[in-house]
């Protein structure tokens, strides 16, 4: 009996196939899948290995990355919770958030884990995060942000100052109603990463282009926004992750689930955030020791390796929990697979 249910056990833990290419009959014709360029799991690990930095004993505190979210408020305490957790879980030192005041209590409750800030809502709330900014490494913006106007106003003025501090930031949610209202606060800055979901993209693509995108050519809108967004990488999440900077194009359709329920994006844009501060070094060292620029510029390995390690999170949990799967179930899964992608 007992080798009975370690058979059964030893099987489901079997790690299934990566796919090497999307599958066909996810998208509507060949046409659109030839535009579309994926990784096969070992193109993927090598660019894993290309960012990821190894966990060493000689390292302090800090130095695997520091990042904070901007975003909290009364009605929205889960979101940043599960972006600045899921930063930390996929290997971030330490992780602040930067919410209201009667948001804080109840996200230090959840995890004890977080440094979180109650001053978003503050009448010096610039100031305040500002005097923090130093310390990051990057920045998340929107996650549970809401839309009150002193609060979008002091977002854009951090994100005015990471500009300054050359800081990654992943845009997300409420952070991209505000991108949609001034588009100027991000345009030409290549260190940001929008991740707007389908309604998302169509109401930031609307704003600039005073029309609709085809829902037929999502690979052709998404390079014309990130074209006239001066090179920013935009994540055009979906069924398909369509990932571009204008110039190139990178798509990931593995499964991930077919649950949809809130948070998922929260998931995906606080690990971006952290893989954004690793591909960013990366790069940098890159350039220092002189090698040819490597074939995709670091946001667009960030956004890349952040959708991968979200649908594979939303696999494994979708097949231990079903129907019933939450963002939290996700957030269990990040460990293993991270390790099973990554490593
Ligand atoms: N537990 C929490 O605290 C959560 C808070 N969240 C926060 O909630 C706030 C509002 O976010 P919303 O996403 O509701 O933004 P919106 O209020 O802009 O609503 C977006 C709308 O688009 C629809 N939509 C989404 N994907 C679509 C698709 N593929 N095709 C067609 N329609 C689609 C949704 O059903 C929704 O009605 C943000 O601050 C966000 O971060 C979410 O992150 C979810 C979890
Ligand atoms: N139809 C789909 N099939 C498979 N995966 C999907 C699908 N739609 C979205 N996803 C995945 O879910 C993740 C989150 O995307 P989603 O569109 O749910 O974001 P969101 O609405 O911003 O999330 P949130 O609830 O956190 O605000 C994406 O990385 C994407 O990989």
């Amino acid at each position: 009996m007992l080798s009975l249910v370690a058979a059964v056990f030893a099987n489901s833990m079997k790690r299934p196939a990566i796919p090497s290419f999307p599958a066909k009959d996810l998208f509507n014709s060949i046409e659109q899948m030839r535009k579309m360029t994926t990784l096969n799991a070992g193109q993927l690990l090598e660019m894993a290995k290309s960012v990821i930095p190894p966990l060493q004993y000689n390292k302090h505190k800090g130095q695997a990355g520091r990042v904070a979210v901007i975003g909290g408020c009364k009605e929205y305490t889960g979101a940043p919770y599960f972006a600045a957790i899921s930063a930390l879980k996929a290997g971030a030192d330490l992780s602040h958030v930067f919410c209201t005041d009667e948001a804080a209590p109840v996200i230090k409750s959840y995890s004890p884990e977080l440094i979180v800030h109650p001053v978003l809502d503050s009448d010096h709330s610039v100031e305040e995060i500002l005097q923090w900014m130093p310390r990051f490494h990057s920045l998340i913006v929107g996650p549970g942000l809401g839309r009150e106007e002193h609060i979008l106003k002091t977002a854009s003025a951090v994100i005015e100052q990471a500009k300054e501090n050359k800081l990654p930031i992943v845009i997300d949610a409420d952070g991209l109603f505000l991108v949609t209202q001034n588009p100027a606060l991000i345009k030409g800055y290549t260190n940001a990463i929008l991740t707007p979901n389908v309604a998302e993209f169509g109401r930031l693509y609307k704003k600039i282009f005073n029309k609709d995108p085809d829902p037929e050519e999502p690979v052709v809108t998404l390079k014309q926004l990130c074209r006239e967004l001066g090179h920013v990488t935009i994540v055009h999440k979906g069924i398909h992750d369509i990932i571009s900077n204008g110039d190139k194009v990178l798509t990931y359709s593995m499964h991930g689930s077919p649950r949809r329920c809130g948070g998922q994006g929260d998931l995906l844009s606080g690990s971006m955030g952290l893989f954004a501060v690793w591909a960013k070094w990366a790069q940098e060292e890159n350039t220092k020791e002189g090698n040819s620029p490597p074939t995709y510029q670091h946001g667009m390995k960030a956004a890349y390796l952040a959708c991968a390690l979200t649908r594979e999170c939303s696999r494994r949990a979708f097949e231990i929990n079903g129907r019933s799967m939450t963002t939290t179930d996700m957030i269990v899964q990040i460990h293993s697979a991270f390790e099973y992608l990554f490593s």
